[in-house]
């Protein structure tokens, strides 16, 4: 066990049915066989009971769902962040601010707009967002847009489990059925596999998912398609909409290279370390499509989640380290040079040499000569700190 780990406490906020998907309890063993504390947080008590914490991992996304219109829910939230706020040596994972776009598809669709915009190689299907009405209200929108038939209607909150409820749209008639707040999405066909994308800090993982089959495309006399995506999009996901009407090839899964390029361009801007990305590969064109972003997914086919995600806890903690001990060299530096300051304006006064006794911290005592010392406070923001940070 490395000692540094010895105390250092790891809280956790979950609630039961992430806990059991999870199987959390095998993370706890695990950080407890590291050296680790492990406590879990209870919200309704005053965090500072139940601290210190080095490390909070959370999936508060309902709380900070109900906080809109429940004021309980507002406070616990609010206190929460209050408590990360008055303690910002705590690292977070993650940080409300960074988790609340992904919990509304209208910004998360914006995001994955920006992403098509900056590299040309991901892609995302257009969209329209109806704020009010119903999907009638969008029709000169969608053909404005260039959105094609049929559309995928998506709720615009995008977690809880009403937010899975979707429908498959084949004409105009059809956009009479959905209600804003809602988003109409262009339909992409591509051959019935997902390819789901789970990142924890640095590392990500791709693992295969069955997905909608193929449609023809344009507008069509059928019905709209009412379903859950749970029940086409799981491991375990068994639905008529999921089989194939005609035999094909699998799609060739999207090179590394591409899936490297969209969790690079996300994680920078979400400022995530946990999330998870659906993409899939348009039939037609053969590009990879982004079609979906989630704050702290499953991690479902994923065995080496929990491995990963305290690599990634250690690697913050060794970075949070390494910035705090260049801010101690850095205080020692400032201090430093004030003394010598003063003792070369005392000099000046008295005209006689000085020594202040006290060597500072690039001094090298086994060197007969000292090295030069740094001319400025700069040469420790310019070339320590950056040196230390760009390590982590
Ligand atoms: N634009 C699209 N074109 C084709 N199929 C789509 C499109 N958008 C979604 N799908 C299909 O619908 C499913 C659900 O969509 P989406 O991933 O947006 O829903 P979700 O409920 O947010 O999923 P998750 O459980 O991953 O959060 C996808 O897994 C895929 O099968
Ligand atoms: O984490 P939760 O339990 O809340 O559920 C999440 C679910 O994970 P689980 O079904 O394995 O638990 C995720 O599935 P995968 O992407 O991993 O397939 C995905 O559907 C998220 O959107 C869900 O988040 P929510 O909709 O609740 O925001
Ligand atoms: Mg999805
Ligand atoms: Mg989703």
């Amino acid at each position: 066990m490395p000692s540094w780990t010895k105390g250092k406490c790891i809280g956790y906020c979950l609630n039961d049915k992430k806990k059991k998907k999870l199987n959390f309890q095998g993370f706890e063993d695990l950080c407890r066989k590291r050296g680790y504390e492990v406590t879990e947080i209870d919200l309704a008590k005053p965090l500072c009971e139940q601290g210190p914490f080095d490390v909070i991992i959370h999936k508060l996304s309902d709380l900070i769902l109900e906080s809109s219109y429940n004021s309980q829910s507002h406070q616990l939230i609010q206190d929460f962040q209050a408590y990360v706020e008055t303690y910002p040596s705590i690292i977070l994972l993650d940080p409300l601010p960074a988790v609340r776009p992904l919990l509304d598809r209208f910004e998360s669709y914006r995001l994955l707009q920006d992403l098509q915009y900056q590299d040309n190689c991901i892609f995302s299907p257009p969209y329209v967002e109806l704020n009010s009405g119903t999907g009638r209200d969008a029709v000169a929108q969608i053909w404005e847009h260039g959105l094609t038939f049929p559309l995928i209607c998506k709720t615009r909150v995008a977690h809880g489990p009403s937010s899975h409820e979707m429908v498959l749209i084949f004409n105009e008639e059809g956009l009479g059925e959905v209600n804003a707040p809602c988003l109409l999405q262009s339909f992409v066909n591509h051959d019935a596999v997902l390819f789901k994308v789970f990142v924890v800090g640095s590392s990500h993982f791709v693992v295969c998912r069955p997905s909608l089959k193929n449609f023809p495309r344009g507008q069509s006399a059928r019905r709209s398609i009412f379903f859950n995506s749970h029940d086409v999009s799981k491991p375990e996901s068994c639905s008529h909409l999921t089989e194939l009407d005609e035999a094909t090839l699998e799609p060739t899964p999207p090179s590394n290279s591409i899936v490297g390029r969209a969790v690079r361009g996300l994680r920078s801007a979400l400022g995530l370390s946990l999330f998870g990305v659906d993409l899939i590969v348009d039939k037609q064109t053969g590009r990879c499509m982004a079609i979906d972003v989630n704050t702290f997914p499953g991690y479902e086919g994923v065995p080496e989640f929990f491995s990963a995600l305290l690599n990634h806890i250690e690697m913050l903690l060794e970075s949070h380290k390494q910035v705090a001990k260049a801010r101690v060299l850095m205080a020692e530096y400032s201090l430093h040079q004030r003394v010598l300051h003063q003792d070369v304006a005392q000099e000046s006064t008295h005209e006689q040499a000085h020594d202040t006794g006290s060597k500072p911290p690039w001094v090298d005592s086994s060197l007969e000569t000292p090295k030069p010392a740094p001319t400025d406070s700069s040469f420790f923001t310019l070339t320590v700190l950056p040196a230390v940070i760009s390590q982590h």
